[in-house]
C-alpha cells in the first residue's frame, strides 16, 4: 500500500499514465502504460516497473476511441487495479501555458478557467489535457493536481528567438513563439550530461519526433529556440499538421477557396501533414511499409524538413555538438534517423549505421565531429518530479 502521484500526458494521439510512488525522496515508477493511435488502430498496453506484470488490448485498425474513449479505459483499469493505494497528487501535461503560466502550477476551477482560454491555441490537446482536470476537481477535490507546461521550458529562450516581426500592440499581450515538448526536452536535459557530459555543456539539437513534431536548440541544457511557435501546428510537418506555411497560403484559402477559420483550422491541425501528404496514413509505420509514391514522398518531405530546420537550429547555436533523437519516431524509426544524419554530414555527422539498428544510445561513429543520440523521452517522470516539488512544498 502506496501514496500515489499519478501522471496523465495527453499526446494528439496517444494517451500516456504513470503511477509513481511519493513516499521516498524521488517519485519511484510503480506502473506505466497508455493507449496509442487513439485514431488509427488503437492500443492499450500497460506494465509495472519491473515489466513482469503486463496487460494489452487491442482495438481494430480504423476504430477512433478519441481521447474521451481512452480516459474512461484507463480511469476503469485504474479503479479495477487499485489496490488499496492511496492518490496522493495528479499531474498533467498541459500543452499551452500561454504569457501567464511559466512554471508548474496548481489547478483551481479559477486557474483551470484561464487555462480554457488557451484551447484556441492548442486545439488538438488543450481541451485533452484540461478534461480529466476538470473531471477530478470535482469527483476528488481533495486530491491537488499539477498542470506542468510544455511552454514553461523555452521561456528561457532570447528575445529575438521568440518574438515575431509583427507591431508590438499585437505581440505585446501574448502572439509570440512559445514553443512546445518542452517536458520532453526538459527530461532530455536532464539526462545529456551523462551520456554526453561535453554536448550537453555545449550546443545541441533535439529532434522530438512523434505525432507532434518539433526541434529545440539547446545550449548548456537551456532551450535557445525551437521549431514550434504561437501554436503546435508550426515547424517540422506532423502526422495530421502541415508545419510551417507562408501565410499567405491562409488568405488564398480564405479570399479564393471560400474556406473560413473552422475549415482553414481543420485542414492545417487536422487533415494536413503525413496524412494530407500521402492521402494514406498519419502512422509513420504505415507509411514506412508503404511502396505508394505519395506516402514515400510524405516521408522524404518529413526528413527534407528535419534537415533544414536543423541547418537553422545550428545557425541559431553558432555550431553543433551534438543530435538526439527522441519520440515515436525519433526512438524507433531506423531509417528516418538514418537520413536525417546522412543528410547532415555537412554538419559533421558520421553514422554508425550498426548502433543506429539496434537504437543507439550513441549513433555516431568514435570520429565523428558531432555526436548522435537516441534518448527514450520520459515526459511523464518530468510531470511526476514537478508535481512531487509542488505538492511538497504546498504541504510544508
Ligand atoms: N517502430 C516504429 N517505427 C516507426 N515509427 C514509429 C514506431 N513506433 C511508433 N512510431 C511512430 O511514432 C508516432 C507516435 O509518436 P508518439 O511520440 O508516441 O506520439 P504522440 O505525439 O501522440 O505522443 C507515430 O507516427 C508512430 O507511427
Ligand atoms: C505539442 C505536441 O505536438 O504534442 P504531441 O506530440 O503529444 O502531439
Ligand atoms: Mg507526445
Amino acid at each position: 500500500m502506496a501514496d500515489i502521484i499519478l501522471v496523465v500526458n495527453a499526446g494528439s494521439s496517444s494517451i500516456k499514465f504513470c503511477g509513481f510512488d511519493a513516499a521516498g525522496a524521488e517519485p519511484r515508477l510503480l506502473l506505466k502504460g497508455q493507449v496509442e493511435g487513439l485514431f488509427t488502430e488503437p492500443h492499450f498496453k500497460v506494465a509495472n516497473a519491473a515489466g513482469d506484470r503486463s496487460e494489452e488490448n487491442r482495438w481494430p485498425s480504423g476504430t477512433e476511441i478519441g481521447h474521451a474513449g481512452a480516459i474512461r479505459y484507463i480511469a476503469d483499469f485504474l479503479r479495477d487495479h487499485r489496490e488499496g493505494h492511496s492518490l496522493v497528487a495528479v499531474g498533467h501535461r498541459v500543452v499551452h501555458g500561454g504569457l501567464e503560466f511559466g512554471a508548474p502550477t496548481v489547478v483551481d476551477h479559477a486557474v483551470l478557467e484561464r487555462l480554457g482560454r488557451l484551447v484556441p491555441l492548442a486545439p488538438l490537446h488543450q481541451p485533452h489535457n484540461l478534461a480529466p482536470i476538470r473531471v477530478l476537481l470535482e469527483a476528488r477535490p481533495d486530491v491537488p493536481q499539477v498542470a506542468c507546461f510544455d511552454t514553461a521550458f523555452h521561456r528561457s529562450q532570447p528575445e529575438a528567438a521568440q518574438a515575431f516581426a509583427l507591431p508590438q500592440e499585437i505581440t505585446a499581450p501574448g502572439v509570440r513563439r512559445y514553443g512546445f515538448h518542452g517536458l520532453s526536452y526538459e527530461y532530455i536535459a536532464s539526462v545529456l550530461p551523462r551520456l554526453a557530459p561535453e554536448a550537453a555543456a555545449g550546443r545541441t539539437v533535439v529532434a522530438h519526433l512523434g505525432n507532434g513534431a518539433s526541434m529545440c536548440a539547446l545550449k548548456g541544457g537551456r532551450s535557445m529556440a525551437s521549431t514550434m511557435g504561437f501554436t503546435a501546428v508550426d515547424g517540422l510537418p506532423m502526422g495530421t499538421r502541415c508545419g510551417s506555411l507562408d501565410p499567405g497560403v491562409i488568405l488564398y484559402l480564405i479570399d479564393e477557396l471560400g474556406m473560413n477559420a473552422r475549415t482553414v483550422e481543420d485542414l492545417i491541425y487536422k487533415r494536413s501533414g503525413l496524412l494530407g501528404v500521402s492521402g494514406l496514413s498519419s502512422d509513420m509505420r504505415v507509411l514506412l511499409q508503404s511502396d505508394d509514391v505519395r506516402a514515400r514522398f510524405a516521408v522524404e518531405l518529413f526528413i527534407y524538413r528535419i534537415g533544414r530546420e536543423l541547418g537553422s537550429l545550428a545557425a541559431a547555436l553558432e555550431g553543433l555538438d551534438a543530435l538526439v533523437f527522441t519520440g515515436g519516431i525519433g526512438e524507433h524509426a531506423t531509417l528516418i534517423r538514418d537520413r536525417v544524419c546522412r543528410q547532415a554530414a555537412w554538419l559533421g555527422i558520421e553514422l554508425d549505421t550498426a548502433a543506429n539498428e539496434v537504437d543507439g544510445p550513441r549513433i555516431s561513429t568514435e570520429s565523428s565531429g558531432v555526436s548522435a543520440w537516441v534518448v527514450p523521452t520520459n515526459e511523464e517522470l518530468m510531470i511526476a518530479r514537478h508535481t512531487f516539488a509542488v505538492t511538497s512544498a504546498g504541504l510544508a
